[in-house]
């Protein structure tokens, strides 16, 4: 049976790591890091995902600034409100919740965020960097970010092992590849139009699971003691819910527990984790921006 690595439990474990931190910069400076949310329309899994990066800022004493935008507001308006971020002292972060309405370009809007407060590591020259041997971008991309810690505080040693990134998104299945290329693993990345994905999947000692697939990693396909880190979080049908759906990632977990060494649950695994990264990410953007200003 696989080691269950508690998302929730590591996450709080580094919380209270960050309030120190915050309660240091306020003694030191008399200045409490700031992180703007900004999102646009009504998604329901947008707005719960941007609450809850409010309600922990607030819960560590981290500034949020609320920019709750309609759905049809224009790209122009959009960027006029990053570009006030930006220049905005008590600002240190700024992340824009994902995904975009469709009239909205998002790697524009992003390419407009201040590097130094690029939060959510998604500008495209934080991201260029992650691709290059040799430098460092000044944010890691919260979600990569967390698979990487999960691993590292399980005990899970990634230097010369297999891994499999399943997924090529831009905010995750990329970002986590490179990352753990920088880790020095050897890694293969397994997206919709490769074939045979199980043979390549079994053959990986490191498995990240960002497909979007409900419950498409069988038990069979992973290597026995492999660590299996799952990003999916897909909601399906569950009448027997009050909600009437229940969230699964994109491995089957009831399966690929009895095989791997290592396994994230879905929910309470990497998704927490997701969150306290981005409070993690920036504080150290406000403690660069407050030691550089003082
Ligand atoms: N600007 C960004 N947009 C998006 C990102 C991101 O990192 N930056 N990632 C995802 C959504 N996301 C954060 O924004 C996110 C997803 C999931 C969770 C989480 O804690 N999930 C829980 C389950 C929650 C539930 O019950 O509904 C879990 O897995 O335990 C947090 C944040 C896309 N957009």
């Amino acid at each position: 049976m696989a080691t269950v690595i508690d998302g929730k439990a590591v996450a709080q474990i580094i919380r209270s790591e960050i309030a120190d931190e915050v309660r240091l910069l306020s003694q030191k400076y008399g200045k409490v890091p700031g992180l703007a949310v900004v999102i646009v329309g009504n998604r329901k899994d947008s707005q719960s995902y941007a609450g809850m990066k409010r309600k922990a800022c607030a819960e560590l004493g981290i500034k949020s600034f609320d920019v709750d935008l309609p759905e049809q507001v224009s790209q122009a308006e959009l960027i006029k409100q990053v570009h006030e971020l930006n220049v905005n002292p008590d600002v240190h972060g700024i992340l824009v919740q994902l995904p975009l309405p469709k009239h909205i370009n998002e790697e524009k809007v992003l390419t407009e965020i201040s590097l130094e407060k690029d939060v959510d590591g998604f500008h495209p020259l934080n991201i260029g960097k992650l691709a290059m041997k040799g430098r460092d971008p000044l944010f890691l991309p919260c979600t990569p970010k967390a698979c990487i810690e999960l691993l590292q505080r399980s005990g899970v040693s990634i230097k010369g092992k297999k891994a499999v990134v399943v997924g090529r998104s831009n905010i995750v299945g990329l970002p986590a590849s490179l990352l753990l290329l920088k880790a020095d693993a050897t890694v293969t990345i397994v997206h919709s139009h490769t074939s045979q994905p199980e043979s390549i999947i079994h053959e990986a000692d490191i498995v990240i699971a960002a497909a979007g697939q409900p419950m498409m990693i069988k038990g069979n396909w992973i290597k026995p003691g492999a660590a299996v880190i799952d990003v999916g979080t897909n909601a399906v049908d569950d009448p027997t819910k009050k909600s009437g759906y229940r969230l699964v990632g994109d491995v089957d977990f009831e399966e690929a527990s009895k095989v791997a060494g290592w396994i994230t649950p879905v929910p309470g695994g990497v998704g927490p984790m997701t969150v306290t990264t981005l409070l993690k990410n920036t504080v150290e953007g406000a403690k660069r921006y407050i030691e550089q200003n003082n």
